[in-house]
């Protein structure tokens, strides 16, 4: 928004924009030109989350128990938005959830609770949806991962960048708890890499990162300057047993299992020492969960590292040889996916998570691998009865 609001000699296109330029006409009497003069607080148009006292309960002000957050999950039906809505589900209440994509949901998922089409391209459907089922809350999932945002920059500039403004927006509007989830690929080959603090260097070389950088930096801007709710957490790699990944450099830690059982073969797009943080899906939701449940005044910063275990193919392919002696990995190298590898941390340091709210991850690397083989383990067992 801030880029249409700036633009010179217009009044910007954006409902916040529209909405403040009503607000300021009130105010300040509409300017002749009909250019834009100022920019009144956001807090203006209506309850914002900073007219709180500092020292209030947060999360019981805003919510009583009868009063549960009515959330709306985007790019819900990628990897992790469908883990989300079960977590979120149960915490909440299922009606209270709504996963939302442009996909067609598999039977399944669209039985199991609410499921909405969402474009968020489209700043109107976004509205109506946000306005329609008076959402409070908002996970932004929608996105382009770094090596499919690498074979079609100008689709990931457009929904990482465009679609993430248009949220900014709702969110501002209607003043929902937004989260944005960022990335250990908002760091670059200037970054520290090994660990990599939350505050550093941050030149990434992937369209991904550059526009998790801004999701960052635009977030924490509208928290500063609108008083918007805005929580974000870096994940680092994301291994789940249940959903395919949507086309990353860290993939192949989730197709290994499958093929070390499906043929105890795998093949990798990286080499053998490429070292990246990694964690379990079950930590990364309930990470997700936790700061947007954090009381305020406990967040220090609105953007937060958050690690579990750190590791390379080779080692990966040692532990689940542990449980299948006859696992053979083979490497065949993607040359995009290694160089995105190699500009990443290696290891993420997530102290302040830790200090801050608490942050603490259940799974290393022994019972993630216990727990993906014993899940696809099942699954091929039910597949051969049957
Ligand atoms: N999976 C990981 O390892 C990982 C790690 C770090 C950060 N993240 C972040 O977490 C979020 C979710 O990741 P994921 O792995 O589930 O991603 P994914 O690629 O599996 O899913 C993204 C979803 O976004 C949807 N989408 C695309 N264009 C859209 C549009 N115009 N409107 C609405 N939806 C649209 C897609 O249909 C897809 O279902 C992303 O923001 C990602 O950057 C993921
Ligand atoms: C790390 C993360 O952002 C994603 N899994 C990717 O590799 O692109």
């Amino acid at each position: 928004m801030s880029a249409r609001l700036s633009r010179k000699g217009t009044c910007g296109e954006m409902p916040v924009a529209r909405l403040l330029w009503q607000v300021a006409g009130q105010m300040l009497g509409s300017p002749p030109c009909g250019c834009w003069i100022a920019t009144p607080p956001l807090r203006f148009l209506g309850t914002s989350p900073r007219q709180i006292p500092a020292d209030a309960n947060f999360h019981s002000a805003l919510f009583s128990e009868t009063d549960q957050p009515r959330v709306l999950i985007t790019g819900g039906l990628g990897q992790l938005g469908v883990g989300l809505a079960n977590l979120l589900r149960k915490r909440f209440g299922k009606d209270n959830v709504i996963l939302s994509d442009i996909r067609k949901p598999p039977d399944h998922i669209f039985h199991s609770g609410p499921f909405i089409y969402s474009d968020i391209l489209d700043y109107k459907n976004l509205r109506e949806i946000v306005v329609n089922n008076r959402i409070t809350w908002l996970f932004h999932y929608s996105a382009l991962l770094s090596a499919v945002g690498e074979a079609n920059v100008s689709l990931a500039r457009a929904v990482n960048i465009t679609g993430l403004h248009n949220i900014l927006d709702v969110a501002t509007e209607h003043n929902l708890r937004l989260f944005v989830p960022s990335t250990i690929g908002a760091f670059g080959p200037t970054s520290p890499r090994n660990p990599t603090p939350d505050l550093c260097v941050q030149r990434p070389r992937t369209i991904y990162g550059v526009s998790k950088v801004h999701a960052e930096l635009m977030g924490e801007y509208y928290h500063h300057r609108y008083g918007l709710d805005f929580r974000c957490l870096r994940y680092p790699g994301i291994i789940s047993a249940d959903s395919q990944p949507g086309g990353g450099t860290t993939d192949y830690a989730v197709q290994i299992f499958h093929n070390a059982l499906k043929n105890g073969k795998f093949e990798c797009n990286l080499k053998p020492s490429t070292r990246l943080p990694m964690m379990y899906i079950d930590d990364c939701l309930r990470a997700t969960l936790e700061v947007m449940e954090a009381l305020p005044e406990s967040l220090s910063m609105r953007t937060y590292n958050i690690n579990a275990m750190s590791f390379t193919p080779e080692d990966l392919a040692q532990e689940v040889l542990k449980h299948v002696p006859e696992f053979q990995i083979t490497y065949n190298v993607d040359s995009v996916r290694q160089a995105i590898a190699d500009s990443w941390p290696m290891n993420f340091d997530d102290s302040n998570a830790r200090k801050d709210w608490g942050w603490k991850h259940d799974f290393d690397l022994p019972e993630l691998v216990t727990t993906m083989l014993n899940f696809h383990g099942s699954d091929t067992r039910v597949a051969q009865a049957n």
